[in-house]
């Protein structure tokens, strides 16, 4: 599991360590760590021309002792200053005494560098980047050099992942002590680049329940059902799916192809599309009914391209067992029939979605998605999976939300989401909570999509379906499936 913090916590964490060390321990251990990065990135150091962003505070501390340990084994290194009257003292003398220079003209080195160390603005960053570092940042970015970010890449929002301006994009990102939220929420998770994290020796000083957690293979591995001994198809659980209608056949098709991939003994489907689950996939149970004359089930998935029944969804609701609601059943949603509900509810809706169900426009949504994911729990009383570049998924009574790693563009496909919430239902079935079910769901069906993806060709909401096995095999036999993953933060 990878964890972040906020910026106040990160700071008293910092603050309570500092007090048991000598002055200056814990930037030198930033410094060397992240000098250690970059001369593992240029490979030669020696002869090396590197280039540090150098801004008013700590983190411009860091990047200018970094760059004073890169002088001293030979790289050429310049310094652009800019806040000139407020630079880290000690740095700056280490990398003068080291034998780099401070650059009076930022674009001519940076036109050469082969390494941009971005030391801008850290955890103390405020809004977008400041108009004077804007041409300087895009000159970086517009370079050959490698850039890297210190921390965080400069002008995003540690705490909730916002970009409010104009933000470096760097190609790694060098983080101290902890993962903050921002690295791995998108929009400022795609500044980052690949992250890397150095340890400090925070761990022992950080609350145990962070703000955010990212799972990785070991953790999905397992969440992951399995059967015993004793299993039969009833114990293994049942899901239950009300979805689809005569219009829209298919979304009830691919709920289910999702649900049979999740782990639960046997899916159960209700409702208008019954002939088109069944000739799809005879492994099915399928009535024609309402979802009230269905045989009992341990959870139910209710709302892809249910139309206009709103009946179902209410229905659904009123079952003592954990519902899904996506799509369509969405806007059908009453609040009032969630209050009732002691069972846990889980919504999945995408940003659009999301915005009516909080009333507010769909930008942002978008621009504040941490926000946003947190406020739809608490309001709604039920845990949240907030579909899009980063899926988020929040529980309502708070604790760390969940931010998917796995995320891909190819699950921009038709139909994708329907895979995902039969395959969410299926492990509420099963037994997981809905946070563990909503955010392995959501990893497993990334990973299934990268999978389909690497074969080269256009990806449709059925290969997502039927790569989940595969994605399974993955996260359980890491080194196969991991690959595929990433290991980017
Ligand atoms: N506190 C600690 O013990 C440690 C801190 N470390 C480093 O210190 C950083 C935090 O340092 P600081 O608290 O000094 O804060 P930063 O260095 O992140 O930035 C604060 C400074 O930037 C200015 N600033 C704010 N927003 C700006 C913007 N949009 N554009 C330009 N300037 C802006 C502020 O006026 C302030 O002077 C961390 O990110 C990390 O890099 C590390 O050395 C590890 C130890
Ligand atoms: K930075």
């Amino acid at each position: 599991m990878r964890s972040a913090y906020s910026v106040e916590e990160v700071r008293h964490a910092e603050e309570r360590l500092m007090a048991r060390l000598p002055d200056g321990v814990l930037m030198q251990r930033a410094a060397a760590g992240l000098a250690a990065a970059c001369a593992g990135l240029l490979g030669r150091v020696y002869g090396a021309r590197v280039v540090l962003l150098v801004g008013s505070g700590a983190n411009g501390g860091d990047t200018l002792w970094a760059g004073a340990r890169l002088a001293r084994r030979g790289a050429g290194v310049a310094a652009v200053l800019l806040a000139p009257e407020r630079t880290h003292e000690a740095g700056l003398a280490a990398l003068l005494a080291a034998g780099g220079r401070i650059a009076d003209d930022p674009f001519e080195p940076l036109a050469a560098a082969d390494l941009v160390l971005d030391g801008i603005t850290g955890i103390g960053g405020r809004g977008g980047l400041r108009p004077d570092a804007v041409p300087v940042a895009r000159a970086a970015r517009g370079s050959d050099a490698v850039v890297v970010a210190v921390d965080l890449p400069s002008g995003v929002e540690a705490d909730t992942g916002e970009v409010r301006g104009e933000a470096l994009r760097a190609d790694l990102t060098v983080t101290f002590g902890t993962y903050k939220p921002g690295l791995l929420v998108d929009p400022a998770r795609g500044h980052a680049g690949a992250v890397r994290l150095v340890d400090i020796g925070l761990g022992g000083e950080l609350p145990s329940v962070p703000r955010l957690e990212a799972l990785q293979h070991a953790d999905v591995a397992r969440m992951l059902p399995l059967p015993g001994a004793g299993s039969d198809k009833y114990r293994r659980g049942v899901v239950g799916v009300a979805a689809g209608s005569a219009r829209y056949p298919g979304a009830a098709v691919l709920a289910v192809a999702g649900a049979l991939r999740g782990g639960a003994g046997a899916v159960r489907y209700v409702g208008p599309a019954a002939d088109a689950v069944i000739a799809r996939f005879p492994e099915c149970l399928v009535g024609t009914g309402q979802p009230g004359t269905a045989g009992r089930v341990q959870s139910w998935v209710v709302g892809p391209g249910i139309g206009d029944r709103g009946d179902a969804v209410r229905e659904v609701l009123a079952a003592d067992v954990p519902v899904l609601v996506d799509a369509d059943g969405l806007r059908l949603l009453d609040a009032a029939d969630l209050r009732g509900r002691t069972a846990p509810t889980l919504l999945t809706p995408h940003a659009g979605e999301a915005a009516a169900l909080l009333g507010v426009a769909r930008e942002e949504v978008e621009a504040a998605r941490l926000a946003s994911v947190r406020e739809l729990a608490a309001r709604y009383g039920a845990t949240v999976l907030l579909k899009g570049s980063t899926t988020l998924v929040a529980d309502p009574g708070g604790g760390a939300v969940r931010a998917d790693p796995m995320g891909t563009p190819w699950l921009a496909t038709a139909g994708s989401g329907d895979v995902l919430s039969g395959l969410a239902g299926s492990l509420l079935a099963a037994g997981l909570d809905a946070r563990d079910a909503a955010s392995a769901a959501a990893y497993l069906h990334g990973l299934a999509a990268r999978l389909a993806a690497a074969r080269g060709t256009p990806l449709t909401a059925h290969d997502v379906a039927a790569t989940l096995p595969e994605a399974w095999h993955g996260v359980r036999e890491p080194g196969e499936g991991a690959g595929v993953g990433g290991s980017r933060a």
